[in-house]
């Protein structure tokens, strides 16, 4: 099978993220998405835009933040190393063999 990979476009402007675009650098947002972005209210979209923005979005990020808390007063978590790093692009970025991580108890 074959997919056309086409260049990257959604959250890959150099102008708003800067030269280091491709780095996976969760710091980007330490001081808020506002800030991150310029104030650009469409440089970011997880969840969409306008009128049809994502009805889950407050949800989401609620569960996704409980979990996670969750998760890391029980466990600490390292990379397995059999993880091979290799993002594709299939409309959004990918990581094309999952992220294989090794939960420790705490
Ligand atoms: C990390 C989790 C999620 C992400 C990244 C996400 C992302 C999105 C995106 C990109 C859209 C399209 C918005 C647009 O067309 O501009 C969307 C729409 C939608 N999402 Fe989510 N979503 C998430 C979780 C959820 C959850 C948990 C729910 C429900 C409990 C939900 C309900 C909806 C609904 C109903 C729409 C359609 C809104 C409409 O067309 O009016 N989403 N979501």
């Amino acid at each position: 099978m074959h997919f056309y990979i086409s260049p990257l476009a959604v959250h890959h402007d150099r102008k708003i993220w800067g030269e280091d675009v491709h780095v996976f650098k969760p710091d980007r947002f330490a001081e808020g998405v506002v800030k991150a972005t310029n104030n650009n209210p469409v440089a970011f979209l997880p969840f969409g835009y306008g009128p049809r923005t994502c009805l889950g979005l407050n949800f989401a990020m609620i569960e996704a933040k409980i979990t996670l808390s969750m998760i890391l007063q029980r466990y600490m978590f390292t990379i397995s190393p059999t993880y091979v790093h290799s993002s594709v692009q299939l409309y959004m970025l990918r990581l094309q063999h999952g992220v294989k991580i090794i939960l420790h108890k705490i």
